[in-house]
């Protein structure tokens, strides 16, 4: 069979929600082996290096995966915890989260799933268990606030690859950047003054961002004036002045230029301007995960301190703080207006009490 049909399909069904929220994907443990399958997948994609195919295969095969795999897994043991890699368990917990707040409102007409772009569990998995559970209609929301070809452009192109394969396809909904939506912006800036409560303000807030190579925004990718802008927005909602933030861009990979300022060069000059505190936030990631535990909180605090900076301090990303899911299941709801499904109000409220009280249940169970 050509394409993949829907063989527990019944008209005693009912038509529902389907929201898949996605991040880029993690290894499935932290060794050789399982990072040197995650990085041919994700090295593979054309939409994240953008090289001669042929020329590009020779260098992943015979320098990248035979140099790469072993040192990667090394980083990722210092990060590794019981739960698994930590933008597993972060984009887990999102799921629970989200899926609890949007039934508040909607009981479980909206289903919430959450996939990985590379690695487990896939994307391809991720549908299959919301139209398995009877999705009709599907929003797709990325968790990249910011828009880049190479990652939200990417999951859209897993989307597509799997729509594909299936004869039954869902009214459809993408959601590619929300790097300017006052709830998030909200969200980041709540979680940075709350930061100051505690440990005060610094001389310069440093907004990291995954960097892409400089081509891209020579191409036309939006992705370098999105992270300008939301940085732009946090400032203005904390009130600082241009020269007291800086936005630099971080995880550079490969030998040809990346968007500038680099993050550790930036860390590795500012003591010498006389900046010795500092806080680093990094907006772009939805999620804790190897490049901000270890690269941020670790390796750039190294080259900061050994430049004479006195203290360093990184904020944690959003994860699955309150504000952070408020802030996605406003976005989810403002993107489901003429969706509504026609149900019963009574029937819908009795059964979104029902689902309130199933998931605090299996909360306390662990
Ligand atoms: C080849 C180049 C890469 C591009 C372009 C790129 C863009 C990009 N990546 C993220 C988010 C994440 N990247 C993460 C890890 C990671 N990124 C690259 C390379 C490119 N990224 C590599 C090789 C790795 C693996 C780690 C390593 O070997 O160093 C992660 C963390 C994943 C985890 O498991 O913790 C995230 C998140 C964005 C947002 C982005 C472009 C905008
Ligand atoms: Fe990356
Ligand atoms: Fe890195």
């Amino acid at each position: 069979m050509k394409f993949t049909g829907s063989p527990k399909f019944s008209h005693q069904q009912r038509d529902r929600i389907g929201v898949l929220i996605t991040n880029l994907g993690t290894p499935d443990a932290p060794d050789t082996p399982s990072l040197r399958r995650y990085l041919r997948q994700f090295l593979s994609d054309p939409r994240v290096v953008e090289v001669p195919r042929l020329l590009w295969w020779l260098i992943l095969n015979l320098v990248i995966l035979v140099i790469r795999p072993k040192r990667s897994a090394a980083a990722y043991k210092t990060v590794w915890t019981e739960r698994g890699s930590p933008l597993l368990f972060h984009t887990q917990d999102q799921q629970r989260a989200l899926q609890q707040a949007l039934a508040r409102d909607y009981g479980d007409d909206v289903l919430v799933e959450f996939a990985m772009r590379y690695g487990n569990p896939s994307i391809q998995q991720g549908l299959q268990s919301l139209f398995e559970q009877g999705a009709r209609k599907l929003m797709v929301l990325p968790l990249y606030p910011q828009y880049s070809a190479a990652t939200s452009g990417s999951t859209f192109d897993a989307i597509a690859a799997d729509f594909t394969q299936r004869r039954w396809l869902p009214d459809f909904r993408f959601i590619a950047h929300y790097h300017d939506y006052a709830p998030y912006i909200k969200a980041v800036a709540q979680s940075i003054e709350r930061y100051w409560q505690h440990h005060g303000k610094p001389d310069k807030l440093v907004l990291s961002y995954h960097g892409v190579p400089l081509k891209y925004l020579h191409q036309g990718d939006p992705y370098h004036c999105e992270c300008h802008k939301t940085s732009r927005l946090i400032a203005e909602q904390l009130g600082l002045s241009k020269d007291q933030y800086v936005t630099t861009f971080q995880s550079r990979f490969g030998r040809e230029e990346w968007l500038q300022p680099y993050t550790d060069a930036t860390l590795k000059a500012l003591p010498g301007q006389g900046v010795k505190n500092i806080h680093v936030v990094c907006p772009g990631f939805s999620a804790d995960c190897l490049e901000t535990i270890e690269e941020i909180g670790e390796e750039n605090r190294e080259y900061f301190i050994e430049a004479g900076g006195e203290n360093y301090a990184y904020i944690p990303a959003l994860n699955a703080e309150p504000e952070h899911i408020e802030a996605l299941a406003q976005l989810v709801r403002d993107n489901l207006v003429g969706w509504q499904l026609h149900h019963d109000e009574s029937a819908r409220a009795a059964r979104a009490e029902a689902v309130q009280a199933a998931l605090k249940e299996s909360k306390s169970d662990g």
